[in-house]
């Protein structure tokens, strides 16, 4: 297999936005969770996204991993990597997109990184320099209240400089609204006076194209599912990758029960999960109990046992940023994440174990969690759900063919999880 395309995810919900958006653009796209390994059988791709879990682990492990998975990809052909990031841009000010960006950088021998987390269908762009979720500069965003990376500058330049040792410029909109060249010679002009990244402005998806073709010019590039689209129109536009209808790949539906488990705080999802109280069963876990020992795990799969055969169950530990605030003084930010991913991947697993194979998992930390847990090596992408969020079939693993809807904390409508378990077969 040649790759047209490698791609890196810091998050497994990130990896399965960004295939979505590749698979639509009309790239053959598979989702492995990392390396696979040599006996894993994949099919003919032009993509592969990497999905790692490194977003919010310490950076030299993140970099190491990134590091690898990059030379896997090369190794395949890819003379392209990009680097899937949050459209929030989430990180803190020792990482990881600083760091990563920094070896990857080294590695291709690349001089001038272009950065852009802007996804237009989402509401995420770039005007010089600032990222805007919707309206609201992200400062003033809900992503102020994020867990894990509250992020509190909207200005990506500075953001970006603080984690990384590269000195950072600007791609302003004017030079990309003139297309792809001129963001080239803007990029060479950076690459001289010693620039060794570029936020490059992004509001319309002809921003992406001309950032796309421009792009593929270099070995690296940096972004969300934005950028995601404007490479695969690059290469498709190029004639590098046939175009390909997305193809059904479901073969027979798995049925059976199905389950939601949310470890997101995300105000979307928090009312997700208001809105589907409405017509299905939710269980809202105790935090605190969790935090204290395995009983609250053990509880909730006795409570899913009783209603699952009937009807759909939502379990979640999602909190408002006030008792999450709460929580976290009293145990420690991180203690406390990993603690409620861990136990929530024990649940999906005991889900599993009794039957359910239709799962929905809303956070991209949660995700990693459920995912790894699951031990589910790659996925092939289905229909999409929403912007941002696909279906995904399980391709190996010991539990056989399962359906996984991996959600964004942030993406979706009130109803997102009525709507995904009615196309999730
Ligand atoms: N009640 C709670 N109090 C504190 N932390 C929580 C609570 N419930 C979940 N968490 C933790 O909050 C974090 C949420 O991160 P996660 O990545 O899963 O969601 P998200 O950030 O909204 O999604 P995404 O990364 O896709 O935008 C996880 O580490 C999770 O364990
Ligand atoms: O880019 C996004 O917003 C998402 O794919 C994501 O990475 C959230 O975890």
């Amino acid at each position: 297999m040649t790759l047209s395309l490698g791609c890196i995810a810091d998050d497994y919900t990130g990896a399965s936005d960004l295939a979505n958006t590749l698979a639509k653009e009309g790239l053959r796209t598979i989702q492995t969770i990392g390396i696979p390994t040599d006996d894993l059988a994949l099919p003919e791709v032009d993509a592969i996204v990497v999905s790692l879990k490194i977003r919010s682990i310490a950076a030299p492990e993140a970099v190491e991993r990134a590091r690898a998975s990059d030379r896997w990809l090369r190794e395949r052909g890819a003379d392209h990597v990009m680097y899937k990031i949050c459209s929030t841009f989430d990180s803190t000010d020792s990482g990881n997109i600083g760091p990563v960006l920094d070896s990857l950088r080294a590695d291709a021998g690349e001089t001038t990184v272009l950065v852009t987390p802007a996804f237009p269908q989402t509401g995420r762009t770039v005007y010089q320099g600032n990222l805007f979720v919707g309206a609201a500069p992200l400062n003033e965003s809900p992503l102020k209240d994020h867990p894990l990376n509250p992020m509190h500058d909207a200005n990506l330049v500075r953001v970006l400089a603080r984690q990384s040792a590269a000195a950072v410029g600007l791609v302003d909109l004017a030079i990309v609204a003139r297309g792809a060249e001129a963001i080239v010679e803007r990029l060479a002009q950076l690459a001289s006076d010693g620039n060794g990244a570029a936020i490059t402005d992004a509001v319309f998806e002809s921003d992406l194209e001309a950032i796309g073709a421009a792009a593929l010019r270099q070995r690296l590039s940096i972004g969300a599912s934005g950028l995601g689209l404007g490479l695969a129109r690059g290469l498709i536009a190029a004639g590098t990758v046939r175009r390909h209808e997305r193809t059904a790949v479901y073969g027979k539906p798995v049925g059976g029960p199905a389950a939601v488990l949310a470890g997101s705080c995300s105000q979307a999802t928090l009312k997700q999960i208001a809105k589907a109280e409405q017509t299905m069963p939710v269980l809202r876990l105790d935090p605190e109990k969790l935090m204290n020992g395995r009983e609250e795990a053990q509880l909730a799969l006795d409570w899913a046992a009783e209603r699952m055969a009937r009807t759909p169950v939502i379990i979640a530990s999602s909190s408002n940023p006030v008792d999450v605030s709460r929580l976290q003084t009293r145990y420690g930010r991180d203690a406390v994440g990993k603690v409620i991913e861990q136990s929530l991947a024990a649940i999906a697993e005991g889900l599993v174990e009794r039957g359910v194979r239709r799962l929905i998992v809303a956070g991209g930390e949660t995700s990693g969690a459920v995912v790894d847990r699951l031990a589910i090596p790659a996925f092939q992408l289905g229909q999409e759900i929403v912007a941002g969020v696909p279906v995904l079939h399980s391709i190996g693993g010991r539990h056989g063919g399962m359906v996984l809807a991996l959600k964004s904390g942030n993406f979706g409508g009130e109803s997102f999880f009525a709507d995904a378990l009615a196309i999730m077969a």
